[in-house]
């Protein structure tokens, strides 16, 4: 699979959730399926917070990372070009929402799928849910903005 983060150049490769120059964060990894945007992730038993359940800090971390990476994606597919292509759409979390509805267990693949919501100017919209074998114990909504040029300043 080629994901949306394989895009990402090094120097922005070193995320906690997603970058995959990162040995102790989450690198996940997000693709299109349709009109949706879905990342996969295995927690580790280290992830645990009631025993037998996921901290709910990872949850949000995955829906963090899987939005600001659909973001990105859903402008590049909005302009019909690759993910390669310059300028380069680099987006932040400007808003993180978390919806946990049912405890997600720790022995399951998590299946995180997104929907573009909305695309104005500098701002996408994702809204995502959390599926843990047929039972969806999370969702949240991020505003993700493109990267200002003087981010950090
Ligand atoms: C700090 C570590 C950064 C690491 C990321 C590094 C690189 C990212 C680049 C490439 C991607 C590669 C890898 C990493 C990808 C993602 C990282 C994972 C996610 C994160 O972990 S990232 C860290 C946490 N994140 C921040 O550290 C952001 C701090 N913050 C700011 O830098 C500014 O705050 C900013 C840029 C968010 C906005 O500033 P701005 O001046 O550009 O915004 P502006 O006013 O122009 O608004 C434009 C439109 O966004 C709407 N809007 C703005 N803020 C909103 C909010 N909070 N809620 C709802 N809507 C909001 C407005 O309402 C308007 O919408 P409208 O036009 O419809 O009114």
């Amino acid at each position: 699979m080629y994901a949306f983060q394989d895009h990402y150049p090094e120097n922005l490769s070193h995320c906690y959730g997603c970058g995959s120059q990162n040995p102790h964060g989450h690198q996940i990894k997000t693709e299109w399926e349709g009109d949706e945007t879905v990342t996969r992730f295995r927690p580790e038993p280290f992830h645990t917070s009631v025993p037998g359940f996921a901290y709910g800090g990872l949850i949000a971390s995955l829906i963090d990372c899987h939005s600001t990476a659909s973001a990105a994606a859903a402008m590049y597919r909005q302009e019909g070009r690759s993910m390669d292509s310059l300028p380069a759409f680099r987006f932040v979390t400007g808003s993180l929402h978390v919806d946990f509805l049912k405890p997600t267990p720790i022995d399951a693949e998590l299946v995180i799928r997104g929907q573009v919501k909305e695309i104005k100017g500098r701002k996408v919209v994702i809204e995502s849910q959390v599926w843990a074998r047929t039972v969806m114990t999370a969702k949240g909504v991020v505003v993700a903005v493109q990267m200002p040029e003087n981010f950090g300043t």
